[in-house]
């Protein structure tokens, strides 16, 4: 997994690696972010030799790297335009180091450096030089920044984005963060992130990620991300102090799909009831079946109203699909049946379809209240509980909720907007005082759990599953993976759901089109995403074993 930090955390790591016992010096840290963006930079624009190259930085230390950068990029034979218009007295020793420096370097041909103490930069000038550049290095701003854009930062920021439009098309080149995005929640001010911060081609970031290079918009404004850890000291690096939160990747599903028993049998794998469905949605809760199917569940139980049951029966001959009650929709006089059925279950997946009747509400509420297993609730189901939710303290086992952001903002009463300002805040928030496990569908997902310490993000998935019936499946697949012969705990279920959903959806883009794939189709994927990722994990582990013991097994043929 990719950690990713906060600013104020890698603030702290800074500390850390500038105090004692390291007493790495502050210059030298500056030194090695700036040889890092050349270094790293290299590969995008083709080696820097007679590359024309616009750099462009603020005040703070996000400055001092560029100035850096720039005698490092004149090193490897560019030419570089340089512009610093803040105020030296206010910049950090460090920075005024590396700036006396390059003025001694500076002969107006192969080192320009354009220093406007105070006060916006000539703006034709700058045009000029960003069109006849093939690279741009973006060192305005960093991990400090905050609120929104300000000026002259602000213009600068909106030139380089028409010159990168209209005109020129240069290499992008942030350093350790766009300037102008949030590093602790990707947030960018105003609502284009075109005008708001610099869209990077790539993001050279230092010491450790952060988490707003991989939150939306921030994650468009970054480009492809790309981490030096610039000499810090490596035990400062593996600090978890406070929230962590991580990145799903796909070798960390991998090591948690072990592989099946050979002698194992159904009842080892799980029994999901499903139980959804009403007379104006029978499609969901038959969509959350086929994920639980397709996931691998040993066995999977589908329970609807009586009068949905003729549509649901026989759609998918492995579910066992029945009817309960007398009704198109579920009433507290299901309740007994439902609980009673669910004994036989080794998780229960609550809501899709279930509609918003008033006389479900007690249904919902009364299943959670009476049912002694894990319960995975979404959709509708998670409406019948907005004003009740001292309901799942109550509970003596554990919940996911799967939640999206419309679902999610009614069950915290904040808004859309400000759950996406703080989206990990937000979520660890409404895990710790309710109790329960969340799975924020989004992009990125989340994955929270109870007491809120660990944030799992995911990021597979694509476009082309904003659908109707898409999270349906990933109900089914949560259920599945909860109950799966290794037992993962509920966060690791979730986010192996979140990861495996996307991933199947990712294979759909490839093998049918870019969208217009159905949840079918998506769910019917998740045994080939299921392969791939025990293909990735065996050949890691051929990497890791001679060949010469294939051989003796037999394999190497
Ligand atoms: N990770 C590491 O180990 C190292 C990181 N380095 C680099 O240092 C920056 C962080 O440096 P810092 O000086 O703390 O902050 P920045 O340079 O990112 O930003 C501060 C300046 O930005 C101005 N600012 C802040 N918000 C805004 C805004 N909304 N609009 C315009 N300008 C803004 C701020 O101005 P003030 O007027 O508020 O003071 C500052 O001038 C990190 O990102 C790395 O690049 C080290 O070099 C090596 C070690
Ligand atoms: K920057």
């Amino acid at each position: 997994m990719k950690t990713l930090y906060t600013a104020a955390q890698m603030r702290q790591m800074d500390r850390e690696a500038m105090a004692a016992p390291y007493g790495l010096s502050p210059t030298v840290l500056m030194e090695n972010a700036g040889a890092a963006v050349i270094a790293k930079g290299a590969a995008y624009v083709g080696g820097w030799n007679r590359k024309r190259v616009t750099i462009l930085c603020g005040k703070g230390n996000n400055g001092g790297d560029g100035l850096v950068a720039a005698r490092h990029a004149l090193a490897a034979g560019a030419q570089v335009y340089v512009y610093i218009w803040g105020d030296e007295t206010t910049y950090s020793p460090e920075s005024r180091e590396h700036l006396q420096t390059l003025r001694a370097m500076a002969d107006g041909k192969t080192c320009v450096l354009a220093e406007t103490p105070g006060a916006l930069p000539d703006l034709a000038m700058l045009r000029r030089h960003i069109e006849s550049s093939q690279v741009v290095v973006d060192a305005l701003v960093g991990t400090g920044f905050h609120g929104a854009l300000r000026e002259p930062t602000a213009t600068v920021v909106r030139l380089v984005g028409k010159c990168i439009r209209t005109t020129a098309s240069p290499v992008v080149l942030a350093v350790d963060m766009p300037s102008g995005v949030d590093a602790d929640t990707g947030a960018v001010s105003g609502d284009d992130p075109e005008t708001g911060a610099i869209t990077a081609t790539a993001t050279i970031t230092f010491g450790a990620y952060k988490r707003g290079l991989f939150q939306y918009p921030g994650k468009i404004c970054a480009g492809e991300v790309l981490r030096d850890p610039i000499g810090m000291p490596f035990p400062v690096l593996q600090r978890t102090a406070g929230t962590v939160t991580y990145m799903v990747e796909a070798a960390d599903v991998a090591a948690r799909l072990s592989l099946r028993s050979p002698n194992g049998h159904k009842g080892m794998h799980g029994t999901v009831g499903i139980v959804g469905g009403s007379e104006s949605m029978s499609g969901a809760a038959l969509l959350a079946a086929c994920g639980a199917v397709r996931s691998g569940a040993g066995k999977v139980c589908l329970r609807v109203p009586a009068k949905v049951a003729p549509a649901c029966m026989g759609k998918y001959t492995e579910v066992m699909a029945a009817g309960a009650g007398t009704g198109g929709h579920f009433t507290e006089a299901d309740v007994q049946t439902v609980c009673e059925e669910a004994r036989n279950w080794s998780v229960l997946a609550l809501g899709p379809g279930l509609g918003r009747y008033a006389e479900t509400q007690a249904f919902v509420r009364q299943v959670l209240q009476r049912a002694a297993l894990p319960v995975v609730l979404d959709a509708d189901g998670l409406y019948h509980v907005q004003a009740a939710q001292d309901i799942f303290q109550q509970r003596a086992y554990p919940v996911i909720l799967t939640p999206h952001l419309g679902e999610f903002s009614r069950l915290t009463g904040c808004s859309v907007a400000a759950i996406q300002a703080d989206s990990v805040g937000t979520v660890q928030a409404f895990a710790r005082s309710r109790g329960v496990y969340v799975l924020l569908k989004g992009t990125p997902t989340y994955i929270v759990s109870p007491t809120g310490q660990t944030v799992y993000v995911n990021e597979t998935g694509n476009a082309g599953m904003s659908c109707g019936g898409m999270g349906d499946v990933l109900t089914g697949i949560v259920a599945a993976m909860w109950v799966r012969e290794t037992h993962p705990a509920p966060a690791e279920a979730a986010f192996m759901a979140a990861y495996l959903h996307g991933a199947a959806g990712d294979r759909c883009v490839r093998t049918i089109g870019s969208y217009g794939y159905t949840p079918e189709e998506l769910a019917k994927a998740v045994p080939q995403a299921i392969r791939e990722l025990e293909r990735q994990a065996a050949d890691r582990y051929r990497e890791m074993v001679p060949s010469s013991h294939f051989e003796d097994q037999g394999g190497g043929e």
